[in-house]
């Protein structure tokens, strides 16, 4: 008996048949003109905010102006079967193009009253809020499970150990991820959530961070603070020359990567209780820039260039060589660049009663070496390491949109 009438339901079109399948038959449902929002910037607070999926010449979540929240979730395979693998990517991408407009999925009142909700409803009526969905695949996806290792690109790998590294076997690796940003909390959470609903079977949740409070700036965003007070995203990547030149893999290696990039997740923990005790000038000093104003050591505008050669009256430094800054800055790196698109996170109090709570380091680039030389560097001599613990981690390629029709890494089985 039907409990409703019209309306079209979406859950067939999600109900486990063939992934491919699934993908193409959605086409309609969210109008393939699903128009990104305009005028607002991610990060501000019009619900309406639109990011479309298909046919992008980039995955969302990348470059889009930070949201204000950010649910990041790893999965393992429980599957060994590729076919398996290929039709989860379907179902998501479909899922994906569904939630990033701000629909259920499938429904979350059924018209049949013996029927299980497809979509569990809590972000009903919300709206976009400017969600997207950014999916990686772990290297463990090209080991020798799914018959896919001559798809494995030659720079990706399993992060290598690195100095300071405190990583937890818990917090760490992973064969998927989601990265889901939404200016509101629970259309983020939302979408993971039913995400994780249709990998029942596939695929089980490995680690997870709930993000709060952007800590990086992208395209037209004043610059937010961290949990250690400090402004932080001002000299992040923004340009599309930038973008260019250190986020989209040119598709050499291996063409199915092409337009995409590669996400490094770190969950580094703050030792806050003892920042806290610091004073200000060895605050500043940590970071060689000034505390209210964002302004390097050297200036006293956000913006001012950093000047790491200049000394004071005494010939010492005015950026101490192993503040954050000196030791992550391009100007000191050969010109090498990544884009950091991080949230503060928080867990807490940890069980010795202290304040458990931190940075969930997001970072896209077009090779996972770019990471792997600034952690080196900072992981070995940055002064702010008395303050901070990297305990999670994870490296993920993140394949380019697919076109409407069809879905995330589908060119990978083919
Ligand atoms: C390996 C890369 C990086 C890690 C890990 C990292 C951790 C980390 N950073 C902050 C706070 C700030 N970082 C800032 C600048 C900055 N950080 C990195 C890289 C990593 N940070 C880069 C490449 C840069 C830009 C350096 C430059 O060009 O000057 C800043 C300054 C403001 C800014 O430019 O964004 C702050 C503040 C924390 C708290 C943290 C780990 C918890
Ligand atoms: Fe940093």
């Amino acid at each position: 008996m039907s409990r409703h009438d019209g309306g079209v339901s979406r859950r067939a079109f999600l109900g486990g048949t063939l992934g491919g399948i699934a993908a193409g038959a959605l086409v309609g449902f969210v109008g393939a003109d699903s128009a990104q929002g305009s005028a607002p910037v991610a990060g501000g607070t019009d619900p309406t905010l639109q990011y479309p999926f298909y046919g992008q010449a980039h995955p969302a979540g990348v470059a889009t102006p930070p949201q204000r929240h950010c649910l990041f979730m790893t999965f393992d395979l429980t599957t060994t079967d590729a076919s398996a693998l290929q039709s989860l990517l379907a179902r998501w991408s479909a899922a994906f193009d569904v939630l990033m407009a701000g629909h259920e999925l499938g429904t979350a009142d059924p018209d049949r009253p013996h029927a299980v909700p497809t979509d569990t409803g809590e972000a009903t009526d919300l709206g976009p809020n400017g969600l997207t969905l950014t999916l990686g695949l772990g290297p463990g996806v090209f080991d020798d499970r799914f018959g896919l290792a001559a798809r494995k690109p030659a720079k990706f790998d399993h992060l290598p150990a690195l100095p300071s590294d405190q990583l937890q076997d818990a917090l760490t690796g992973g064969d998927l991820s989601i990265q889901a940003c939404a200016d509101d909390p629970q259309v983020a959470f939302h979408a993971v959530r039913d995400l994780s609903r249709l990998a029942r079977g596939v695929a089980v949740t490995r680690w997870t961070v709930m993000g709060f409070g952007r800590a990086s700036a992208g395209q037209g965003q004043t610059t937010p603070r961290n949990l250690l007070g400090f402004k932080d995203g001002t000299r992040n990547i923004r340009s599309d020359a930038d973008l260019g030149q250190f986020v989209w893999h040119d598709g050499q290696d291996q063409a199915w990567m092409k337009g995409g990039t590669y996400q490094v997740a770190r969950k580094i923990h703050m030792h806050v209780e003892n920042w806290d005790t610091d004073r200000i000038e060895d605050q500043e000093r940590v970071f060689g820039r000034d505390k209210r104003s964002g302004a390097p050591l050297t200036g006293t505008g956000e913006f001012d260039t950093p000047d790491f050669a200049k000394t004071d009256a005494s010939g010492a430094r005015v950026i101490d060589p192993q503040a954050h800054v000196a030791l992550a800055a391009h100007e000191n790196n050969g010109g090498l660049k990544i884009l950091r698109r991080s949230y503060n996170f928080t867990d807490g109090m940890d069980e010795t009663g202290q304040i458990d709570a931190g940075l969930l380091f997001l970072a896209y680039m077009k090779d996972p070496a770019q990471f792997v030389t600034l952690q080196t560097r900072l992981g070995s001599s940055d002064a702010l390491n008395e303050y901070i613990s990297h305990v999670g981690s994870g490296v993920f390629a993140v394949p380019p949109t697919p076109e409407r029709g069809h879905f995330i890494g589908e060119a990978l089985f083919q």
